[in-house]
C-alpha cells in the first residue's frame, strides 16, 4: 500500500498523505513508516551542498495525516530541523505528531530542537533511530517524555516489516555518523568506473572516459557529499585529476593523495589549492625537497611512520572527517579493502569492451584463490544511469546500535567533580562531540560590534563567523567590506570559514595589516561574549575546572593541539583563561596569553 504526497501551494505548507488505494483508515504503522521515510529523505537534502554532518529531518503531521511543516538541518551549526519544521507548521503544530529520522543531538545543555517541539505543542514524536553518539543517545527522548510528550522509537516501541524498512532508511542516511560512533575510521566508499569486461583503463593506462557524462555528474555529487576524495600516487601520475565537485554548487571535498615514494610530478592539477585544499600523505622522511616544494604551493604534507589505509583513515577520523570517497586504482583499492576500511562500493559499469590482458581492473590482488572466498556485497542496488549501470552495495553492514541503547533511567552526564590530584585533559573538536559546544562552530549566535572602534552591534551566527569576518574589518577597500558581509551572512560556520580562509589565501591585500597581532584578542572577545550570553555554556566551562582544555585538531597547530601535542592550542588556552576569569582567579589579559 504505497503512500503519495500532494504538495499544496498554500502557506504554511499543507500536504495530505493518502493511501493510494483510497483507503483512509488509520494504519499507524504504514503512516508512521511513510512519514519517517520522508524525514529521512529530507534529512539528506543538504548532501552535496555542505560538508557531511549529522543528517536531521523533521516532518510535522496533523492528526488527519496532513504534512503541516517540515525542515532539515542545512549544515553543522545551523538551525535545527525541528525548529524549522515547527516554524513552517505554525499553529498546525499544536497537537500534531513530529517525525524525526534521528533523535535530536543538541549539544550539552542546549535544548533548541527539543524546546522547539515542546513550545509548539507537539503531542507525539516518532523517532527513526536514537542518536548514535553515546553522550547524546537517549537524552532528547527522555527530555521530550519528561514534558509529557508521547515518544515512540522504531524498533523499540513497535515493530513491523514496514517500520523496519523505514528504520533502515534512517540508518542509511546517517551511516557516516553511525560509523563515527562505532569505529575509529570514517565511512569509506570505493567508487570506480569499469568497462563491461572489467577494466578501469586501457593497457596504456588511459581512462578518460569509461563512464558516460551523466555518470560522471553523479560522481561530482558523490564528491560533494564527502569530506574527502582519495587517490593513489599512480592515479596522479597517470590522470593528473582535479577531483573537484563540478555539479554546479555546493561543497567541495579535500583531495588526498596517498603515496609512499612521493615521486609525483612537480606540476599537477591537485597542487592548485586556490579553490580547495590538497593533503599528501606519505612515508616519514620521503623526498624532503619535494615536500618543501609542495608546502610552497600550499599543499599540506602529512608524514606517517606506517603509511597504510588504516593508519591514514584513523588520522582523518581524528581530524573529524565523517565520509571519504576512494577514487583510486586497483592497487590502493585492494590495500584499502584488505585493511577493512572500505564500507561501501559504488561501481559504474559502462557497456564498452576495451580488452587487454594488462589493462588494470578495479581491485588488485586480495590473495583469494577460490570463489568461496569472494566478498559478497549486501543491500545491493541497481540503477541505470544513462547508458551505464550503477551497482552499489555494502561490504560491511551498518553497525546496529540497538544493543547499546541506555535504559530509561541511565544518563550520560558530564561529571563536574574532577579529582584535583589527577589533572585530566578534556579534548573537544567537532560540535557533535561531548564538549562540542566549546567549538567555534557551535550554533551560538553572538552580538558584537562590527569593528573595535564601532558601536554598531550586530548578530553573528557563531564565533567562527565573527572571527573570520574580522580578518577583513577596517580595510579601506569595498571588496573587504563585501567579504565581511559575505562571511556575516554565510549560512553556516563552515561556509564562513571557507570564505575567510580562501580570501586570506587568494586576496591577501584585503586582510587587515594588524591581523596577526590582534587575532588572539579578537577570538578572546568573541569567546567571552559567547560564554557570557549562554549561561549553560558558562556552567559547562566552569564544570571543567582542574582540567586542561585542548582543541583536538590534529592539523591546526596554532588554535589546536596538533597530532601529538605539538600544537600551540590557543583555543584551549583562551577557554582556560576565560574559565579563570569567571572564577575570579585571574585578570590576565588576552595580550598576556598571546605572549605566553
Ligand atoms: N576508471 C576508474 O574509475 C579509475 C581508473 N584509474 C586508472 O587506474 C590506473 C592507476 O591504477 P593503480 O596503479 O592501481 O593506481 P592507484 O591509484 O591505486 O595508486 C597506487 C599507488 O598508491 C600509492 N600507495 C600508497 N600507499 C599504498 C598502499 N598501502 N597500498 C597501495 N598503494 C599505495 C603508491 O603510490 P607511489 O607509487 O606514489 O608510492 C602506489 O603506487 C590509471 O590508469 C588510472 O587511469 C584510476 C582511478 C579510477
Ligand atoms: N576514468 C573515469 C574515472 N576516473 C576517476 O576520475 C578521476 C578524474 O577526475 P577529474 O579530473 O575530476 O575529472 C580519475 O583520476 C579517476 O580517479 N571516474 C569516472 O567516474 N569515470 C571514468 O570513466
Amino acid at each position: 500500500m504505497a503512500l503519495s504526497f500532494r504538495i499544496c501551494s498554500s502557506s504554511p505548507l499543507i500536504c495530505r498523505a493518502t493511501l493510494s488505494n483510497g483507503d483512509n483508515s488509520r494504519n499507524y504503522h504504514t503512516t508512521d513508516a511513510a512519514f519517517i521515510r520522508r524525514a529521512a529523505d529530507l534529512s539528506e537534502m543538504s548532501a552535496g551542498l555542505t560538508s557531511p554532518h549529522p543528517n536531521f529531518g523533521c516532518v510535522i503531521a496533523t492528526s488527519s495525516g496532513k504534512v503541516a511543516g517540515e525542515g532539515y538541518l542545512y549544515a553543522q551549526g545551523t538551525k535545527p530541523a525541528e525548529a524549522l519544521a515547527v516554524e513552517a507548521a505554525g499553529e498546525f503544530s499544536r497537537g500534531a505528531t513530529a517525525y524525526l529520522n534521528m533523535e535530536p543531538g543538541d549539544c550539552h545543555g542546549d535544548h533548541t530542537a527539543v524546546s522547539a517541539l515542546v513550545q509548539a505543542g507537539i503531542e507525539r514524536v516518532v523517532v527513526g533511530i536514537r542518536h548514535p553518539l553515546q553522550h547524546l543517545r537517549g537524552s532528547a527522548i527522555r527530555e521530550l517524555r519528561s514534558h509529557g510528550i508521547e515518544v515512540n522509537v522504531l524498533g523499540e516501541d513497535f515493530e513491523s516489516k514496514v517500520l523496519e524498512d523505514a528504520r533502515k532508511s534512517c540508518l542509511l542516511v546517517n551511516a557516516p555518523l553511525i560509523h563515527r560512533a562505532c569505529s575509529r575510521v570514517p565511512f569509506s566508499v570505493l567508487k570506480y568506473a569499469m568497462t563491461l569486461d572489467g577494466k578501469i583503463a586501457a593497457s596504456s593506462g588511459h581512462a578518460a572516459w569509461i563512464s558516460s557524462k551523466l555518470s560522471r555528474t553523479r560522481v561530482f555529487e558523490l564528491r560533494g557529499g564527502s569530506d574527502a576524495v582519495i587517490v593513489g600516487g599512480n592515479t596522479v601520475r597517470q590522470d593528473d585529476p582535479r577531483l573537484t565537485a563540478r555539479h554546479g554548487q555546493g561543497h567541495t571535498p579535500t583531495r588526498i593523495v596517498m603515496t609512499q615514494s612521493l615521486d609525483l610530478p612537480e606540476k599537477a592539477n591537485l597542487w592548485d589549492v586556490s579553490e580547495v585544499s590538497t593533503i599528501v600523505v606519505t612515508q616519514r622522511g620521503a623526498r624532503k625537497s619535494f615536500q618543501k616544494l609542495l608546502a610552497s604551493k600550499g599543499v599540506e604534507v602529512v608524514e606517517f611512520d606506517m603509511l597504510n589505509p588504516r593508519e591514514v583513515m584513523e588520522y582523518f577520523h581524528l581530524r573529524g572527517y565523517l565520509s571519504i570517497l576512494w577514487e583510486c586504482g586497483g592497487t590502493l583499492a585492494a590495500s584499502a579493502i584488505s585493511s577493512s576500511v572500505i564500507h561501501k562500493v559504488v561501481a559504474f559499469v559502462a557497456p564498452k569492451i576495451i580488452g587487454g590482458s594488462k589493462a588494470p581492473s578495479p581491485v588488485g590482488d586480495l590473495g583469494m584463490v577460490e570463489m568461496t572466498q569472494a566478498l559478497n556485497l549486501i543491500d545491493v542496488c541497481y540503477e541505470q544511469v544513462g547508458p551505464d549501470m550503477l551497482v552499489s552495495g555494502f561490504l560491511q553492514p551498518i553497525p546496529d546500535l540497538l544493543p547499546v541503547i541506555p535504559s530509561e533511567d541511565a544518563t550520560v552526564e558530564i561529571d563536574p567533580s574532577v579529582d584535583p590530584f589527577e589533572p585530566s585533559i578534556i579534548f573537544f573538536y567537532k560540535t557533535w562531540d561531548l564538549y562540542g559546544s566549546f567549538s567555534n562552530f557551535s550554533p551560538h549566535p553572538i552580538r558584537m560590534p562590527y569593528g573595535e572602534e564601532n558601536d554598531d552591534y550586530m548578530t553573528w551566527s557563531s564565533v567562527e563567523h565573527y572571527y573570520q569576518a574580522n580578518k577583513f574589518v577596517g580595510v579601506e577597500n569595498p571588496k573587504a567590506y563585501d567579504c565581511v558581509e559575505k562571511i556575516r551572512t554565510a549560512r553556516s560556520p563552515e561556509e564562513a570559514a571557507l570564505i575567510g580562509r580562501s580570501t586570506l589565501r587568494q586576496k591577501p591585500e584585503l586582510v587587515r595589516n594588524d591581523w596577526e597581532d590582534v587575532k588572539i584578542e579578537v577570538m578572546y572577545k568573541a569567546l567571552k561574549c559567547k560564554f557570557s550570553t549562554y549561561p549553560h555554556l558558562k556552567s559547562m566551562l566552569l564544570s571543567t575546572i582542574g582540567t586542561v582544555l585542548v582543541e583536538a585538531s590534529p592539523h591546526d597547530l596554532f588554535w589546536g593541539g596538533g597530532r601529538e601535542g605539538e600544537g600551540l592550542n590557543y583555543l584551549g588556552r583562551l577557554l582556560m583563561q576565560l574559565r579563570s576569569e569567571y572564577l575570579g582567579e585571574s585578570s590576565v589579559s588576552a595580550e598576556k596569553t598571546s605572549s605566553a
